[in-house]
């Protein structure tokens, strides 16, 4: 890796002391460097551990990577997302949160959604309206609903407040009944596993002490995310004893407000409660000169260009629809390809130097057609997510695997029930006959499995679909789910000293052992949430036609929703190091077959 040559502002903030630190800072200005570099001068000068926060699995890897590996970094600093940081303490002290077993983690929406049914369905109240709705609005329900639990639990509801705050106690007891439905299964959501950690350090002062005691530093990047209940999280952590916290982050970039974050936490409540000093770190070292002054005029920021030598492209094109759109990318990513290098860029135009993004996957339609067409490699870049799995085989291997280390697991169980058509899903005679006889099979090889054979039992399985699925495309298909699995499971074993299979599924379910960048073959194909924090050589941001980005439910809102879609444009804009493509459809083509004529972009408008 070459070694960056730090600025004097970048290299004053890698050198603070003790003390609370606010680094505002604009895109590409070095925040997760500085943040990285700061970690490790800490790391070789004190004794106590650092806590290094970030957002993304992948900003955590790429912080350990550029850390390196020496056993006192391994030792001391633990690097991780709000998520894997309290896991990692869930795992050890579930116990005193009032769990028998390690509870497991239900990561999939459906999942959520089906449980959350469940619970409208027992509250009369509920079950009453529900009931009266017509098929599409019950989703919309049930949506609703979810997004009221995950409303409590991010923004630190308490029982009394929402007693309180809803016209009646409906509210309250849904909340109450879907947390009982989750406990039942011995499992948790997502929001849990911060909330369960928050309400420890809050109710444990001893355990907290522990912490405390541990922890010398705490950084956090990307602190525009934060949302109530994580910085409340790090405030109920920190207590009276941890005072040395540096949070960086760039309230222009604040793209998560449906999720309850706002760049307040950092910019007025962190501030004022740990009188934390501000810094602002204002240049740019991402991106050309084209792109930031297009960037500028954006946002109306002054953004210095610290590579003024590079001049690079920003250009907006119009193109009569989407699929003249998806034409002219191919044919502007053929002839960078030809060229095979530009003055701008560094070594060879590859593939793999070029992302195209959109506001949203929809918009991505007739892009992937013609790249699958011309047969050009890409790939979709994916979150913080787990594996999902979609050959039949695989499912049901999933569904047997979660219910043999979670027994609870009623909800997966009857999903399982429900696929192979039976009753009892150990039954011999009724999985002969079922609708995949292949359950019978599956079911008997992670019958006794463990950690330590579970490498074992993925052989037995890869011989069993090789036998036994005939279809070729199902069969590979399986296959290829299978090995990502057993990938999953090396990183597992490399990650953790002490392996289980209940940490095994928690790290799966939260994306830990995902190793993304050996599927990253090709043009990146992204969401501008999903590419937040990464950057690439040449950018296409494509669907910039008002309504689609940015999004119509947005427009119709207004305030803070489209102030929020306006970063998210910043944000993609400054994912381009070189090259900046943007391109809009004068007319779209509506499901029910007609076209919709289009306008650019409200915040591009200024830009042409
Ligand atoms: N002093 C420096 N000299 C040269 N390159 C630098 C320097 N500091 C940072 N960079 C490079 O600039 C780019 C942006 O850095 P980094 O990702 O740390 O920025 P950031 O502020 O976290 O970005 P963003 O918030 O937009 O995601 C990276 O490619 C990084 O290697």
């Amino acid at each position: 890796m070459t070694k960056i040559k730090l600025s004097e502002k970048q290299e004053s903030i890698v050198n603070l002391n003790q003390g609370a630190y606010l680094v505002l800072a604009s895109a590409g200005s070095g925040k997760t460097r500085v943040l990285t570099e700061r970690i490790k001068r800490l790391s070789d000068s004190i004794d106590g551990k650092i806590l290094a926060i970030t957002f993304t699995n992948k900003a955590a890897s790429e912080i350990r990577e550029r850390l390196g590996g020496s056993e006192k970094i391994s030792k001391n600093v633990f690097v991780g997302t709000f998520h894997s940081f309290c896991q990692s303490i869930l795992e050890l002290r579930f116990k005193l949160l009032g769990y028998k077993k390690m509870p497991h983690i239900f990561e999939e929406d459906s999942d959520r959604l089906e449980l959350i049914k469940q619970a409208i369905k027992s509250v009369p109240f509920f079950k009453e309206i529900y009931d009266d709705l017509e098929p599409k609005k019950k989703n919309q329900y049930t949506y609703n609903a979810l997004q009221f639990i995950s409303t409590v639990k991010r923004d630190v509801i308490s029982a009394e407040e929402l007693a309180e705050s809803s016209e009646n106690e409906e509210y309250q007891y849904l909340f109450e009944t879907y947390q009982d439905i989750l406990k039942s299964n011995n499992a948790i959501d997502f929001d849990d596993i911060i909330r369960l950690i928050y309400e420890l350090f809050t109710n444990n002062e001893a355990v907290a002490n522990l912490y405390r005691k541990s922890y010398s530093f705490i950084c956090i990047d990307e602190c525009q995310d934060l949302n109530k209940l994580q910085y409340f999280l790090l405030k109920a952590l920190s207590g009276n004893t941890i005072k040395d916290l540096m949070m960086v982050g760039d309230p222009n970039q604040s793209i998560y407000g449906f999720n309850g974050s706002a760049p307040t936490y950092m910019q007025e409540d962190f501030v004022r409660d740990f009188q934390a000093e501000k810094i602002t770190l204002d240049e740019n070292y991402r991106c050309s000169k084209s792109v930031i002054e297009a960037s500028n005029e954006l946002m109306n920021l002054n953004v210095e260009a610290i590579n003024y030598v590079i001049d690079g492209i920003f250009e907006i094109t119009p193109v009569d629809t989407e699929v003249k759109e998806a034409e002219f990318i191919l044919n502007k990513i053929k002839e960078l390809i030809n060229l095979k290098t530009h003055d701008d860029i560094e070594g060879e135009i590859n593939y793999e130097k070029i992302s195209i993004l959109a506001r949203n996957k929809f918009v991505f339609k007739y892009v992937e057609e013609l790249l699958k067409e011309e047969k050009i490699p890409y790939y979709f870049k994916s979150g913080n997510v787990g594996i999902k799995f979609s050959s039949i085989s695989m499912k049901i291997f999933d569904l047997y695997f979660r219910i043999k280390i979670n027994p609870l697991d009623r909800l997966h169980l009857n999903k399982l029930e429900n696929i192979l058509k039976v009753k009892d899903v150990y039954n011999f005679n009724e999985l002969q006959d079922s609708k995949h006889p292949i359950s019978l099979n599956i079911n008997n090889i992670i019958n006794d499995c463990s950690i330590d054979n579970l490498h074992l039992k993925i052989e037995e399985l890869k011989k069993l679909f090789n036998d036994l699925i005939v279809d070729d495309d199902e069969k590979k298909l399986t296959l290829d789910e299978l090995e990502d699995f057993a990938n999953q499971l090396i990183q597992y074993k490399k990650q953790n000293l002490r392996p289980s299979l209940d940490g095994f599924k928690s790290a799966i379910a939260l994306g830990l052992t995902n190793n993304t960048s050996s599927k990253e073959k090709g043009i990146c194909l992204s969401t501008v949430h999903t590419m937040k924090g990464q950057e690439n050589e040449i950018v296409f941001l494509i669907g910039m036609d008002d309504g689609t980005f940015p999004d119509f439910r947005a427009v119709n809102k207004g305030g803070e929703e489209l102030q929020q879609e306006k970063n998210n444009t910043y944000v993609a804009f400054t994912r381009a190091k070189r090259f900046l493509f943007v391109t809009y459809p004068k007319r779209r083509l509506m499901p029910w077959g007609d076209y919709k004529s289009k306008t650019i972009s409200r915040f591009l408008k200024p830009l042409i």
